[in-house]
């Protein structure tokens, strides 16, 4: 049995990007509003814009402290941004909705996101996704790296330089890999299992796009950053 261990190097990584995802949250009043009082789909909308705005913020703020990323060339920074953009959302969400909340507050929740407007065919999908990432029970580390990986997707639309992105991301695979053993020594197959829902992250992305030109026929509006980071 191979002795896995996480280097002091490996361990210092980690650290920079566990404090830095741990510090750029999204507000806590804003993620409130969402469980306060009755609200109409349109409010219910715009609450997510305004959420979803506010983690695209936090998201670019993210980056900068992932090491290596601001060495990268400065238009693929931007690609990694963009083509990362709706993947990191759907984790992000899926991470606050399985996060321990007082009880009641999420069915309050998930009700308020069933009714902002979005269609069946894409509320299913998308819940099922957050409770298929609250069913891995990640320690916090494995969120961080997890969000990290996403980001760091070498094959994202206009990446010039594959192989300088391939080379942080593999960095943070190995960190990632061996957290993974020593978190869940019982569950060889944990490391396989987080992978498997990056690719479950694609789907619901293609279902993303889907779910804006809907949005766009009932006349919705977004905020400038969400329609430049989605290009809309
Ligand atoms: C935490 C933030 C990043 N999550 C968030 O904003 N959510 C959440 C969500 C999930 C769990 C807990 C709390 C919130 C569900 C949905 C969104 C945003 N999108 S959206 O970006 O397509 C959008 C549509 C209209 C305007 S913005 C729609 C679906």
């Amino acid at each position: 049995k191979e002795k896995v261990e996480i280097t002091k190097e490996q361990q210092a990584l980690m650290k920079i990007i566990t404090d830095a995802y741990n510090r750029h949250q999204i507000p806590q009043d804003v993620a409130k509003k969402l469980l306060q009082d009755q609200y109409s789909a349109e409010e219910n909308f715009l609450l997510l814009t305004e959420m979803a705005t506010s983690q695209v913020q936090v998201l670019v703020e993210f980056t900068k402290n992932i090491p290596g990323f601001l060495s990268l060339d400065r238009e693929d920074q931007i690609a990694l941004l963009k083509g990362s953009a709706v993947e990191a959302m759907f984790l992000r969400s899926a991470q606050v909705f399985s996060r321990k909340m007082p009880s009641g507050h999420t069915e309050v929740l998930e009700e308020r996101i069933r009714k902002s407007g979005i269609s069946e065919e894409f509320i299913t999908p998308m819940f099922n996704f957050y409770k298929s990432i609250g069913e891995l029970h990640m320690v916090q580390e494995e969120q961080a790296l997890l969000t990290t990986v996403t980001i760091l997707t070498p094959d994202r639309p206009y990446v010039k330089d594959q192989q300088a992105v391939e080379r942080l991301q593999e960095t943070m695979l190995d960190v990632l890999r061996k957290l993974c053993v020593l978190q869940h020594p019982q569950e060889p197959q944990y490391f396989a299992r987080l992978l498997g829902r990056l690719t479950e992250l694609r789907t619901l992305s293609h279902y993303h796009t889907e779910m804006l030109v809907s949005w766009r026929m009932n006349d919705h509006k977004f905020t400038p950053l969400l329609c430049e980071i989605w290009d809309v």
